[in-house]
């Protein structure tokens, strides 16, 4: 590949995910305001935070670079009945998503976007999951073993919560944080466009 590749993300899921691609790639972990707007669907706000994580990782590097490198930037929500659950703030906040998510389904949203320096291109994997019956003490130890703290949802399907998904409609990478296939076609289309 000529184009330098860099993923813009502290998250080692979208890391380990990237690798798994077979991509060679830097890391650069922009910082960005993660608020909702006034008025944005859950869809806009996901793909608004990819791009903003892409063309602030971009910023940070194309100063030093010849070539603008590929920068990807990822984001990753759980949506239930219109309302957006992202990190857990506090154990009260992860168990109660926790609690909401118990015996029902929710879309899991991931975004990922693409900036070449000039372009910037992106796609939106939505994917279904059914939780299984969840009780107070199941909520309460899954808290405890630290799993749920740093993911959207207080779950990661790729762990111990993996026990509780009844079903999945969808992308199994994307719940995880970045959707292989789609990843791959994005890279893979720019760098052919870029020719
Ligand atoms: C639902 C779910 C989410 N997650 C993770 C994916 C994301 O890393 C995280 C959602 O937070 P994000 O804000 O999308 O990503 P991040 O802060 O971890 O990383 P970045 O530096 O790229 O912004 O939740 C899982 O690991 N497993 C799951 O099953």
């Amino acid at each position: 590949m000529k184009a330098q590749l860099c993923l813009a993300s502290s998250s080692p899921r979208r890391q380990a995910l990237l690798t798994q691609l077979g991509y060679q790639f830097e890391l650069v972990a922009p910082n960005i305001d993660e608020t909702m707007r006034a008025g944005e669907t859950p869809a806009q706000f996901v793909v608004r935070m990819a791009k903003e994580k892409a063309l602030a990782g971009q910023a940070l590097l194309a100063p030093q670079a010849e070539t603008a490198p590929l920068v990807l930037g990822s984001d990753t929500i759980v949506v239930q009945d219109g309302k957006v659950l992202g990190k857990p703030v506090d154990k009260a906040d992860g168990e109660a998503m926790l609690r909401r998510l118990s015996g029902r389904a929710h879309r899991v949203l991931t975004a990922v976007a693409l900036s070449d320096g000039e372009r910037l291109e992106f796609k939106l994997v939505i994917t279904q999951v059914i939780f299984c019956a969840l009780s107070d003490a199941q909520i309460a130890a899954y808290w405890d073993t630290g799993e749920p703290a740093d993911k959207a949802g207080s779950y990661g399907i790729q762990g111990l919560g993996g026990n509780f998904v009844r079903a999945i409609d969808g992308s199994y990478s994307a719940v995880v944080g970045l959707p292989l296939v789609e990843t791959r076609e994005l890279i893979e289309q720019m760098i052919a466009e870029r020719k």
